[in-house]
């Protein structure tokens, strides 16, 4: 048996399992990682974020060629056992966890790249929480979606941030409450890779003193229903502000179940890009004996 010292953190409840592993000496399998995330057998999490250094392992170099000051590398891998591309939420909560740890330069605290296999993110610290660039984004064609507890399929956007997601607005709250998420939404036409499907519903106004309001529910790839998703947050705002047109903000609030989350659309040199800021939270460090792996 293998003893890892690990971290509980979570960013408006969407939680997670970090640990150390600067010179990337620790390589859990699929089974370990479900394990971790287990809420009965396990700790307990939406998805695990190991922290490697970027020069460490293979994946790294890419972020290292973008960006040399990217010296912590966000490993990030799906309550299943699968790995994904980003994890907004996660994001936060990793450069909380960095800086809690002593992991970096004081200097570096402020603003803090980060690399992930979608890219380098700058993560900034804020007096309420961390703000995140998740930079680029992407529509990537419309398909209907399904789920239990909606009469019929909704068309859903597809938006990718560096993961997949789609978007489908609901009618009303009432239709937002009565999902049903324990089953996977289903998508016509199915994507190779899957996706993680939002449903959103605008709040009354959908915009007050300039910032657009809406409230969300997912289902992430990899995981189920989770309480929050951040790069699926900044996806259901883009969606709002693509079906709304003219004259829509490039501030929004977004309510999931877990708190609330706000995105800011801005140009930048390389085009627009989406932030999210919101909280990030360690609640619990411990020491886990894992499973051997077969
Ligand atoms: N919760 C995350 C997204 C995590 C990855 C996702 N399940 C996927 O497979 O793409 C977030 O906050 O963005």
């Amino acid at each position: 048996m293998t003893a890892l010292t690990f971290t509980k953190g979570h960013g408006t409840g969407n939680d997670f399992v970090l640990f150390t592993d600067p010179e990337g000496e620790i390589t859990l399998t699929p089974e370990q990682i479900r394990f971790l995330c287990d809420r009965h057998f396990g700790i307990g999490a939406d998805g695990m974020i190991r922290a490697v250094r970027s020069r460490a392992i293979e994946e790294g170099a890419a972020s290292l060629a973008e960006e040399p000051d990217a010296e912590w590398f966000m490993d990030y891998w799906n309550a299943d056992g699968t790995p994904a591309e980003m994890c907004g939420n996660g994001a936060r909560v990793y450069a909380h966890y960095l800086v809690t740890e002593g992991l970096v330069a004081p200097e570096r605290r402020d603003t803090l790249p980060i690399g992930t296999r979608s890219g380098v993110k700058d993560v900034l610290a804020g007096v309420s929480g961390y703000t995140v660039d998740l930079g680029r984004w992407r529509l990537s064609g419309e398909r209907l979606v399904a789920a239990r507890g909606l009469d019929v399929a909704r068309p859903g956007l597809g938006i990718d941030l560096g993961n997949p997601h789609v978007v489908a607005a609901l009618a009303h709250a009432g239709e937002l409450e009565g999902l049903d998420l324990t089953q996977q939404p289903a998508l016509d036409p199915a994507p190779a890779d899957g996706a993680n499907v939002e449903f959103v519903v605008p709040e009354d106004p959908l915009v007050k003193d300039g910032v657009g309001r809406i409230r969300m529910r997912v289902h992430e790839r990899g995981v189920g229903e989770t309480l929050s998703c951040g790069t699926g947050i900044a996806a259901a705002a883009l969606a709002f502000r693509h079906w709304g047109g003219e004259g829509m903000p490039n501030h929004w609030r977004v309510d999931v179940p877990g708190g609330r989350v706000a995105v800011r659309m801005f140009p930048t040199e390389e085009g627009e890009h989406v932030s999210l800021s919101g909280p990030a939270e360690l609640v619990y460090r411990g020491t886990i004996e894992l499973p051997e792996s077969e």
